[in-house]
């Protein structure tokens, strides 16, 4: 089977890029739809050859910290109707895991992370790109939270890494990719008009 159709979820960290792509899934297997989800963060740089210190150190809010050849060829791939061994990344070692799992192709392809819109060489292989817009200071109290219960922060190191680099990256990079998104979707995960707006357009462009 070969994919037809690519969506591009972008947007700050803890904008509700995951909760929204996780709403629209549940959406289609509720319709027994298959579909695809990529996330961006699987594609992060391995990093087993650096010290701690030195991952802990690194701008992890730049275009250049992900793999953005590989996940190119694994949409290609997918788009060709091709499976591709999909990597898995640790944000607590700061590196990829050993383990791949292959993906299967699938008529819908959601693919979401924070520097979607701003990478030019991906670009041409988005057929819609969704920008969910948050107020940034409702971003950072949902991944302080976040980062302290999942991905073993203290409120120090989430502070320290915000002020150094996920700010000033986002104002850098992910806001001005806004301008380049099909869609804008406010209120985050839960916008249930937006959900449904884009479950009718994939509708009927599966048609
Ligand atoms: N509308 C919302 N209301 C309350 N909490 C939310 C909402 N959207 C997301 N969250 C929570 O905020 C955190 C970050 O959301 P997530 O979807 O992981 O953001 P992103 O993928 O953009 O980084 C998660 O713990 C999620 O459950
Ligand atoms: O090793 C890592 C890799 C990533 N991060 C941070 O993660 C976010 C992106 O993930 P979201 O799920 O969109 O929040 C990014 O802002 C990086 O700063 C990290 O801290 N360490």
């Amino acid at each position: 089977m070969s994919s037809n159709l690519v969506i591009a979820i972008a947007g700050a960290s803890g904008s509700g890029k995951s909760l929204f792509t996780e709403n629209l899934l549940k959406e289609f297997a509720q319709e027994g739809k298959s579909v695809q989800i990529l996330r961006e963060d699987h594609y992060y740089r391995a990093q087993d050859h650096l010290p701690m210190e030195e991952r802990e150190k690194n701008n992890y809010d730049h275009p250049r910290a992900f793999e953005h050849e590989l996940l190119v060829k694994h949409l290609q791939g997918l788009k060709a109707g091709k499976s591709i061994e999909y990597p898995s990344y640790c944000y607590k070692t700061h590196t990829r895991l050993k383990e791949t799992e292959t993906l299967m192709p699938a008529p819908v392809i959601i693919v979401e992370g924070i520097m979607l819109l701003a990478s030019p060489e991906l670009q041409p292989l988005y057929d819609v790109k969704i920008f969910v817009d948050t107020p940034l200071d409702i971003c950072l109290l949902r991944r302080i939270k976040r980062d302290i219960a999942e991905r073993g922060r203290t409120l120090d190191s989430v502070a320290k890494q915000y002020e150094a680099t996920v700010k000033p990256m986002y104002h850098q990079f992910i806001a001005p990719s806004r301008f380049t998104a099909d869609v804008i979707i406010t209120q985050g995960g839960e916008n249930r008009i937006a959900l449904d707006v884009l479950k009718s357009h994939i509708q009927q462009a599966l048609l």
